[in-house]
């Protein structure tokens, strides 16, 4: 990952905020790469092994000048950012701003001039970098809400290129947008594209109906569908189209991965390390307050109070992968998530024996995968999710058929898993049933649920999503 990979040479360039690998600085001041965190860079890896392209991104740390990385048939172009761009671009505009107004103001926005000043310069680097990269009329695909700007700066500079942008968070309702102080500006940035995917059609409608009302402009009125039947904004010279794209996993990969002996034998070695309970109940998130993990736990701690689930016989294990740590709202999160897991240990454990195992560190993949083949009932349970990778992973994973997946309606994954049980995390009393009723579940009809779930990620996976953007992005 060394040799020094040429410019304006790539015909198809993805341009994320991240880069797929993350630089971590070790104790003794040497550095490594490690996986970045979350399910854009699970979902995009593949598409890039397959694909050989180049990726623009930021490589994880600030103030850090990264030359061109060669991996294989990916080339990777960091970007650089200061340490106050960190804070004003990553932490505070698109995480204390973009995030939460596009996930329907869990906690409220904060709105800072400051802050979209550099969220505009940086966009401005990543279009630049993208713009050196490509060659003479390449595909680029920019991803997801930190770079909402770039379509419209790329246009600008490199009129040749095809531009794609796909959204991989919820698009918000229009009387939510319009709180944003430049909502013309985004809407304007993210019009530079050709085409604009969302996961669902329900960001792609809100869309259509914003560039109507906010811009005047004029859209198609049909609403969008799943894969099929885009919209339209038509612009005074070009027209930009919007879509239903719903992501997914590498299903082929997984499988693979989970049928491993070592993986199998790992999974039965977790539920022994466990004690061997009758039940094991796991949850698997960045650490995030969109994820709903507290909702889960208040759950979890009032079967036990109740005495509806039995502490000797049941365990729940809770990875938490860090993230966004100077955020104010996720450290307020952590704590409020680490006194809940306590307070249930403190009143339901005993010695050696914990009902909560819970861990607030990067997992190993191997691992998770063998935590999705030891869990009977995985939680997936956010307020609000653009899609949800783990939930697709488990399905993907249970090649035996076994385990149930509680999900919530407001994961974008709840569209499409039918064989899920399905919950709304705010009504305690519904998801503390649903559990009861996953954990319980008659052998023959969990098959049959998992078996779906299943047959639907294999079916619908990531390569489909990429060929499905891909194909209308650029018609043959
Ligand atoms: O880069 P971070 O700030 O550490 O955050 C990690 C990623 O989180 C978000 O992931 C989203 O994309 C997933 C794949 O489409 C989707 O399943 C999930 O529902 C989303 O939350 C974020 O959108 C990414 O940009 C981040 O890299
Ligand atoms: N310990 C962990 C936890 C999650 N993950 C991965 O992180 C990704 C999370 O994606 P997601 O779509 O569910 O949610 P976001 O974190 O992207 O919002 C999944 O691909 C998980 O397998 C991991 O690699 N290690």
């Amino acid at each position: 990952m060394n040799d020094e990979a040429p410019h304006g040479t790539s015909d198809f360039v993805v341009v994320a905020n991240r880069l797929p690998v993350d630089l971590e600085t070790l104790d003794d001041g040497t550095t490594r790469w490690k996986r970045s965190p979350g399910g854009l860079v699970t979902a995009l890896e593949p598409i890039l092994d397959r694909h050989s392209g180049s990726w623009v991104g930021w490589p994880g740390v600030p103030d850090t000048k990264v030359e061109p990385i060669v991996s294989g048939k990916l080339h990777l172009y960091p970007v650089e950012l200061s340490s106050g761009e960190v804070t004003h671009y990553y932490e505070g505009f698109s995480n204390a701003t973009l995030w939460p107004l596009y996930h329907d103001v869990l906690v409220a926005p904060v709105f800072d001039r400051g802050w979209w000043h550099t969220y505009v310069d940086v966009n401005r680097h990543f279009a630049e970098e993208a713009a050196r990269t490509a060659a003479e009329g390449a595909t680029v695909w920019v991803q997801d809400y930190q770079l909402q700007l770039v379509p419209r700066l790329l246009r600008e500079m490199r009129p040749d290129l095809t531009i794609g942008f796909f959204l991989h968070i919820p698009f918000p309702p229009v009387e939510l947008f319009m709180q944003l102080p430049w909502r013309k500006e985004i809407v304007q940035g993210l019009l530079g594209a050709d085409l604009i995917g969302f996961h669902l059609p329900g960001g792609a409608n809100n869309f259509l109906f914003l560039a109507s009302r906010l811009l005047g402009l004029d859209t198609t009125t049909a609403g969008v569908g799943v894969r099929s039947a885009l919209g339209e904004v038509r612009l005074e010279d070009r027209v930009v189209r919007v879509g239903a794209f719903p992501i997914s996993v590498d299903a082929r990969q997984l499988i693979d991965e989970a049928t491993a002996p070592a993986v199998v034998a790992r999974a039965a070695e977790i539920r022994r390390e466990l004690g061997n309970p009758r039940r094991v109940l796991l949850g698997v998130d960045r650490l995030d307050y969109t994820k709903g993990i507290d909702l889960r736990l208040e759950a979890l701690g009032e079967l036990l109070d109740e005495g509806r689930l039995d502490p000797s016989d049941t365990v729940m294990v809770q990875l938490a992968t860090p993230s966004r740590e100077r955020v104010e709202h996720y450290v307020k999160m952590r704590s409020a998530i680490e006194e809940q897991v306590s307070h249930i240990n403190g009143d339901h454990g005993q010695i050696g024996k914990p009902v909560v195992h819970y861990l607030y560190q990067p997992v190993d993949r191997r691992e998770l995968i063998a935590l999705y083949l030891a869990a009977d009932v995985m939680l997936v349970t956010p307020m609000r999710d653009g899609m949800n990778l783990v939930a697709k992973e488990y399905a993907a994973c249970r090649t035996d058929f076994g385990g149930a997946l509680v999900l919530s309606e407001f994961a974008g994954a709840a569209a499409e898993l039918r064989g899920a049980y399905l919950v709304n995390p705010h009504d305690l009393d519904g998801m503390k049933n649903t559990i009861i009723e996953a954990l319980e579940q008659d052998p023959d009809q969990g098959r049959r649920r998992m078996t779906r779930l299943h047959e639907q990620v294999v079916e619908h996976d990531v390569h489909r999503w990429a060929e499905s953007f891909l194909g209308a992005l650029s018609p043959p």
